[in-house]
């Protein structure tokens, strides 16, 4: 399959470094609300919807992983960026290993948060065949419930309802053909080849994709830092915005000061 044209929105300066920072299965760039207005005094934020999630088209899978790196690569192109730095979510962090891995030329600096190289596939099917024959609406309070820590959740009951209908609303075949992209990767002979250099972000208390898969990643990527955010689950990103856009921005703030 080809490239496809996802849809996505920029903000920041045009003459900014750009970030591009890819979402999570199930949400859409919205999730990346908490950072992009710190990020935007600083980079040229690229945020979009992965294929099958929010206004991008879903076409029919199977999708792979190299389709959804497609995607990106063409975005960049779209938006000017010969080089960008990525972040990326879960399966957001998915994609930015492969493009990392794949067009080390294209990547300036890696985030990777709450991300696996190699994810539980039997998992990941039964969520594809739940998302078919049930919906995406039959996931949402479940996976919302891995998102966040079960006190923030009660916390903040609203934003639960959001999230819970951000995953509701994703097209029921995009969600699946994504869920298994993830049931199908194997990244971990691709860590060695990513010469960015990598921020890993674990949730301590994610029970989704638990730190050890990030210990992994970390440990694979020459150099990659490791951090550890607390607490927090696989969306961390939402629950502790300050640390992890101060994470984000300290991490890609460093290529200006290597220069
Ligand atoms: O979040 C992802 O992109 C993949 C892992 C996942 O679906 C975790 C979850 O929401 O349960």
């Amino acid at each position: 399959m080809s490239a496809i044209a996802v849809s996505y929105t920029v903000d920041g300066a045009a003459d900014a470094p750009v970030v591009v920072l890819s979402n999570s299965l199930g949400a859409t760039r919205g999730m990346w609300d908490p950072q992009v207005p710190a990020l935007a005094e600083r980079f040229r934020v690229v945020t979009y919807d992965t294929r099958g999630h929010g206004e991008s088209p879903a076409p029919a899978g199977p999708y792979t992983l190299d389709d959804l790196v497609d995607d990106v690569v063409a975005l960049m192109d779209e938006v000017g960026a010969e080089r960008a730095h990525f972040a990326g979510l879960s399966l957001g962090g998915m994609t930015g290993m492969r493009l990392a891995a794949r067009e080390p030329a294209r990547v300036h600096r890696l985030a990777l948060l709450c991300t696996s190289a190699k994810a539980d596939p039997q998992g990941f099917r039964e969520r594809a065949a739940a998302a078919r024959s049930a919906g995406t609406a039959s996931l949402a309070s479940t996976v919302v419930s891995r998102w966040l820590t079960p006190a923030y959740a009660a916390a903040h009951p609203g934003l639960v309802a959001r999230l819970e209908a951000m995953i509701a609303a994703a097209d029921d075949e995009g969600y699946a053909a994504c869920a298994e992209v993830v049931a199908d990767l194997d990244l971990r002979g691709d860590l060695g080849h990513i010469t960015a250099p990598t921020l890993v972000v674990s949730g301590a208390e994610d029970p989704a994709l638990p730190p050890d898969h990030q210990r992994l990643i970390a440990e694979g990527i020459p150099g990659a830092e490791l951090l550890t955010v607390s607490p927090g689950a696989h969306l961390p990103n939402l629950e502790q915005p300050l640390q992890v856009t101060g994470a984000l921005l300290g991490h890609f703030d460093a290529a200006g000061a290597a220069r």
